[in-house]
């Protein structure tokens, strides 16, 4: 859990930690492959038994064929026939069903983990990391394991058994042959080898192409407006244009090297043809071998040409696979938080808020703080005590370290010297689930998720009751506004609820904040000009709610420091002065100047 102060959090996802090992590609992907072993199994015994009735089939017309020129009655074969072939072709449907369905298994196991890890990732590191990026690891990576897992597997097994009982069964025949036909597979079979890591290359820059599309669009669907304020639709386009470009061409490149390693199998047995018949030629005239066994040999050879293939195909699926695994074991290496099982399985609602309903105190001791080993320090030894309840604004000039507070509270980031206390204990003893259901938080931005009112506001709280709803719905002033609506509490709110005004997301986030029964809550006031309507009522919803609970607020009106209990100037870092607003406005000169500037201004 400690972080280490020294590690270099610019290195993005593609540096993280060091490329996989031959072996440790194998574990990963056996790993995905082991549950499924036994179906995997399954549908490789129903494929190989259609093969096994298509071989059946040249016999049958064979015994046709020759009754028919003795003018017996074909009727019983014709029946054996059809059966052969309904029944083959259902075997051989169902096994590629299996292995197909096998395949869309791996792929949700492999999505299914992924999406576990990534929802639990600690906000430092999803801040070193492009969202993007990481979204098309779970959607597009994770489709390239379906092959390898299985159909691959499958091959590599069938492939294999069949080229060893053909090396078998030539070894009887003439050894001297076999040795001709090895040595030429072999030298190709090694040219081809060396390709074989190009594949996986090509095929990883392929998918990092992929990943940045997912970035590009990401980073213009999230300020689409602004995109078209700025009139940069054009330029995003070309960006956009420029990854998909690169994509395609990886991808053309692993296709190239697919087929080198494709037909220099082909070539393989074709020129082991002509050796074989050259010094198959030259035996029978030193009467080595008879004209039978050189015909028989060429025709096991022939039968070669299909195995090979298969096991070809294998590799080269096992070049895709390991790309496509090395990208999810980056993601898959990111830091989790641990979040309390006991108390994740408690409802949040309903869950006895750690210490019960009253107010939560907060204290700071000594704490420094720097986001990054390479960046300055936030926070140079931050003291201060809020007793609860009541509401603590928090002052001081942009930058300042207001809102990093509320990040080290929350346990965002863990502070690189002193101590945060929570009811007087170590925010790091503290369970993280319960640390984190005791406080509600309200962000600067307030940020809305595209759904419907009721799913913003049970976000926090899913099993709050309609009463609870209703309570909270008219502490935040938001009572009229849902009546208004047709839908009410069904109506959709748009992408970071953009159907929404800024006033009315402010209050949709507190009330979900208050759903969640929170003992302290963080309110990040919003910088933005509220009118004055929409600011009164924010005042007495924070008012009201001060009553019971410790409001922590970082103040930029105001109308929030005159009713705050107590005030906190903070200025670079530090804690210049704490008290009220009439102290201040006389014993301390920045405040006064923020008192008659900035808050005057906003008011
Ligand atoms: N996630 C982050 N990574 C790196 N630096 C950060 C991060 N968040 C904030 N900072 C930096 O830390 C400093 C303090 O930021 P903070 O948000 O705490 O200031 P603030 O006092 O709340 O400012 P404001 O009143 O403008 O919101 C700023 O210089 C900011 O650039």
């Amino acid at each position: 859990m400690e972080e280490d102060p020294e590690r270099d959090p610019e290195k993005d996802l593609a540096a993280a930690g060091p490329p996989l090992s031959a072996r440790e590609t194998w574990a990963v992907l056996y790993r995905h492959f082991r549950p499924h072993r036994g179906v995997v199994a399954l549908g490789a015994l129903f494929t190989l038994i259609g093969a096994a009735t298509g071989l059946a089939q040249p016999v049958a017309v064979e015994a046709l064929v020759n009754r028919l020129s003795d003018d017996e009655s074909v009727t019983s074969i014709l029946v054996f026939l059809t059966c052969l072939l309904v029944i083959g072709t259902a075997v051989e449907s169902v096994g590629s069903y299996i292995l197909e369905r096998t395949a869309q298994s791996v792929v949700l196991d492999s999505r299914r983990s992924l999406i576990g890890r990534l929802l639990r990732l600690k906000v430092t590191e999803i801040e070193r990391v492009q969202p993007g990026d990481l979204m098309s690891r779970v959607t597009s990576d994770t489709t390239l394991l379906q092959a390898v897992t299985t159909q691959a597997v499958v091959s590599a097994f069938s492939g294999g058994l069949t080229v060893v009982a053909t090396i078998v069964m030539m070894a009887f025949m003439d050894p001297v042959l076999l040795g001709v036909t090895l040595g030429v597979i072999v030298l190709i079979g090694a040219a081809t080898a060396l390709v074989m890591p190009k594949i996986s290359k090509a095929t990883r820059q392929a998918q990092e192409a992929v990943g940045s599309i997912s970035t590009a669009l990401e980073r213009a669907f999230g300020a689409f407006r602004t995109l078209k304020a700025s009139g940069a639709e054009e330029r995003e386009v070309v960006k956009v244009e420029e990854a998909a470009r690169e994509a395609w061409r990886h991808g053309v490149r692993s296709a190239k090297w697919q087929a080198v390693a494709w037909s220099s199998m082909g070539f393989a047995i074709q020129v082991s043809f002509l050796a074989v018949l050259g010094v198959g030629g030259a035996r029978v005239a030193s009467e080595a071998i008879s004209v039978a066994t050189l015909v028989a040999f060429l025709m096991l050879l022939f039968y070669l040409i299909d195995p090979v293939t298969r096991l070809v195909d294998a590799v080269t699926q096992y070049q895709v696979g390991s790309a496509a695994v090395a990208r999810i074991v980056q993601a898959e290496r990111m830091e989790t938080e641990e979040l309390a099982p006991s108390a994740e399985r408690v409802p949040s609602s309903r869950r006895p808020a750690p210490g019960g309903t009253r107010p939560a105190s907060v204290t700071f001791e000594d704490v420094t703080f720097r986001y990054r080993a390479d960046l300055p320090y936030v926070h140079h030894g931050v003291s201060f005590t809020v007793p609860g309840p009541g509401m603590t604004a928090f002052v001081g000039p942009s930058g300042a370290g207001k809102t990093t507070v509320f990040g080290l509270v929350e346990r965002f980031y863990e502070a690189t010297g002193g101590r945060v206390l929570v009811d007087g204990e170590d925010v790091l003893a503290w369970p993280l689930a319960d640390l984190r259901a005791a406080i509600g938080y309200v962000e600067q931005d307030a940020p809305v998720l595209a759904g419907t009112l009721r799913e913003n506001l049970l976000f926090a709280a899913p099993d709050a009751t309609g009463a609870d709803i209703r309570d909270v719905l008219a502490r935040a002033r938001l009572d009229t506004l849902v009546d208004k609506l047709p839908d009410g509490l069904d109506t959709v709110v748009g992408h970071r609820g953009s159907k929404l005004s800024g006033g009315e997301r402010q209050r949709v986030a507190i009330a979900r904040a208050l759903l969640r029964r929170p003992r302290l809550l963080l309110l990040d006031e919003a910088t933005s000009q509220l009118d004055a309507v929409n600011e009164l009522a924010l005042r007495d919803v924070v008012a009201e709610v001060a009553q019971q609970v410790t409001v922590l607020v970082v103040a930029h009106r105001l109308s929030t420091v005159t009713l705050a209990d107590r005030i906190v100037v903070m200025d670079a870092g530090r804690v210049r002065a704490v008290g009220t607003h009439d102290e201040l406005v006389v014993a301390d000169p920045l405040y006064g100047e923020l008192a008659a500037t900035q808050f005057l201004a906003s008011s």
